[in-house]
């Protein structure tokens, strides 16, 4: 089975206005109201592709009951740790540029925290963990190192999407797959990066600390993915981008889909830019029939 983990769900709040004047009042031309949060994105990815899942996390409050509802009415299995706070609203706002608000998150009891990590007991060695996104400062920095614990216990697998230093002490713990995108690359190792050919020398020492594949997305400006074979690029299909909340998110989902589909690394690879970007042209998280045409249009090659 896979796990999505979110320890940190949103409703992504997507605001759409003309021109923003700041200190004015701006009026929306449009609004939408979307479940958000990297593991739920996951989980809606791998459920378009009809791979099963099932999403865990934190959800409390009027917000958290949106969310859930959502995901039911999506059919994804699903078993969040109810908390007593709301769960967080994030804004996306869509001017002539895109600026996005993150909340920090609710409070989560230490209750409520071990109720989440009890679920890791029951792990099996075939299954694969999604973690994904910030964790709320209530829980500690420490929180996926003790979800990854349960993991290496059980001989399972897991991805991890993160920033900062639970993802630099992940490496070590060899995860299947991660994926910064070029500016967090950029921020892990506290340089800039101007070429792909630095990107990929960044990318090669994610691999040497220890992650088994590394995928590193550049928004419209192609993918890498370095695994044990070798280094592969990609370019992105071409569209008009109506919304690119998520699409990192679905990348990561349509990989490891398809992934779990073929077992084969480099369709894995097509497939998830494939993803990334069918959702960064619509504006909610793609659909299968969306996916499937970009899929073609994406070309892998060794360099
Ligand atoms: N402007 C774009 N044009 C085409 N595809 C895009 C665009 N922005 C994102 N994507 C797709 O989504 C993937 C992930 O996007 P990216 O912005 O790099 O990740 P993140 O959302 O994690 O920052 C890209 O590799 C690409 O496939
Ligand atoms: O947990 P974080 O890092 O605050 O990110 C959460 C936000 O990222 C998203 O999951 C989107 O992420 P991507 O655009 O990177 O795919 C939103 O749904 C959510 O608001």
């Amino acid at each position: 089975m896979i796990y999505t983990v979110t320890l940190n769900p949103a409703i992504d709040y997507i605001v759409e206005v003309n021109d923003l004047t700041v200190g004015e009042v701006n009026r929306m031309h449009n609004d939408l109201k979307l479940p958000g949060g990297k593991g739920i994105n996951v989980s809606r990815i791998l459920n378009e592709l009809t791979v099963a899942n099932q999403a865990l996390g934190f959800l409390g409050g009027f917000t958290g009951e949106f969310i859930k509802n959502c995901l039911n009415d999506f059919k994804i299995p699903n078993n969040f740790i109810q908390i007593a706070a709301d769960t967080r609203i994030n804004v996306k706002l869509k001017a002539t540029a895109e600026t996005e608000i993150n909340a920090q998150g609710p409070a989560i009891t230490p209750a409520e925290a071990k109720q989440l990590l009890a679920q890791f007991d029951e792990l099996q060695a075939a299954d694969i963990v999604i973690l994904s996104g910030s964790i709320p400062p209530a829980l500690g920095r420490d929180f996926y190192d003790k979800i990854i614990a349960k993991v290496k216990q059980a001989g399972a697998q897991f991805v991890i999407d993160t920033t900062g230093d639970p993802l630099e002490r992940a490496l070590a713990q060899k995860p299947l797959l991660v994926k910064p995108n070029h500016h967090e690359l950029a921020d892990l190792f506290h340089v800039s990066l101007e070429t792909k050919d630095d990107i990929i020398t960044y990318g090669q020492k994610l691999r040497r600390l220890g992650a088994q594949n590394v995928l590193v997305s550049m928004a419209g400006a192609g993918a890498i993915l370095i695994t044990a074979e070798g280094v592969f690029e990609s370019n992105v299909p071409t569209g008009t981008v109506k919304n690119s909340v998520g699409a990192g998110d679905s990348m990561i989902g349509g990989f490891i889909g398809a992934f779990v589909q073929t077992g084969d690394l480099l369709t894995a690879f097509q497939t998830g830019v494939a993803t990334g970007s069918a959702t960064a042209f619509s504006y909610d998280i793609a659909t299968a029939a969306e996916i499937a045409n970009l899929v073609p249009t994406v070309n892998v090659t060794k360099k």
